[in-house]
């Protein structure tokens, strides 16, 4: 399944600027610069940068949650940026995004269960009360979550309990392609494992591709199949993962990784031991 390409990304670049007025001068900025990569079916890809390097608008210009100022996108090789509204909208349940703050995207007003059907009610049609509670039921379990979480509200839930809850709700629509945005930074350590292990063992169960972001290489040894490394908008490294960790060749790749070879405990072992492969 993994030689499919799901995702190809051409010459991707995006410029945020104001329109300038009388009072105000007209500012560009070129928060991405020409950046091409291609995901398989079935790969993690792990978008790795600095703060500011460009990753979110990468991931946001891929769901064409904003739009991109030039290259292109394609999706099962089909141009998503020259898709129009119609066929856009039927792309939008196969793409699913994860937050890193998945508590602030959820209403503190309505319950866990009414807020995972919500994607159901917009892309499916099946609108049985009894149905539609069966599924936010399963959904639930297949997050590690019992059945009475669909009646708690966002701030009853820990961080990590939340985030399964964002997890089932990007999963009740069966999307192919998941862009996690820093998906497990603000977790502790021991729950950032048990979501990233929850999320190797649904890619597996649900055959999902994902674009893993993330601001270092802690997770990526573990995680990922293949890392780019982004700098100041421009992708400087692409590679197979154990082929970055052998031989990382820029300069901020390598910095990324003495990093992380300075970690205690089991994790650093598990990067040491990955850098000397
Ligand atoms: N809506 C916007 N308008 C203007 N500039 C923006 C906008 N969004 C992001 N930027 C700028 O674009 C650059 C890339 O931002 P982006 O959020 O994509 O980086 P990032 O690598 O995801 O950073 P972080 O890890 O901090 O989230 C930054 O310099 C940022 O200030």
């Amino acid at each position: 399944m993994q030689n499919e390409s799901l995702l190809d990304v051409q010459g991707l670049t995006k410029v945020y600027g104001n329109k300038g007025s009388l009072f105000v001068p007209r500012k560009e900025m070129l928060a991405v610069n020409n950046v091409s990569f291609s995901i398989k079916k079935g790969e993690t890809f792990g978008l790795i940068g600095e703060s500011g390097s460009g990753k979110t608008t990468i991931g946001r210009m891929v769901l064409r949650l904003i739009e991109a100022t030039a290259g292109d996108i394609q999706y099962e090789g089909k141009s998503i940026l020259s898709m129009k509204k119609g066929e856009m909208d039927k792309l939008r349940s196969e793409m699913q995004i994860i937050f890193q703050d998945s508590g602030s995207a959820f209403n503190p007003r309505k319950t866990i269960g009414e807020q995972i059907l919500h994607p159901l009610n917009k892309f499916h049609s099946n609108s049985d009360a009894g149905y539609q509670y069966n599924k936010v039921i399963e959904m639930l379990d297949v997050v590690g979550l019992r059945a009475d979480f669909y009646h708690r509200y966002p701030h009853e839930l820990s961080g990590g309990q939340r985030q399964r809850a964002g997890i089932a709700r990007a999963l009740i629509v069966k999307p192919k392609f998941l862009v996690l945005d820093e998906p497990v930074s603000a977790l502790d350590v021991s729950v950032k494992a048990q979501i990233i292990n929850l999320l190797i063992d649904l890619q597996k169960e649900f055959q999902l591709t994902y674009l893993f972001i993330a601001h270092n290489l802690d997770l990526v040894a573990y995680f990922c199949d293949k890392v780019a490394v982004l700098s100041k908008g421009e992708l400087i490294e692409t590679a197979p993962t154990i082929e970055l960790f052998r031989k990382p060749k820029h300069e901020v790749t390598q910095k990324l990784l003495s990093s992380i070879l300075t970690l205690d405990g089991d994790l650093g072992e598990y990067y040491r031991k990955q850098s000397a492969i």
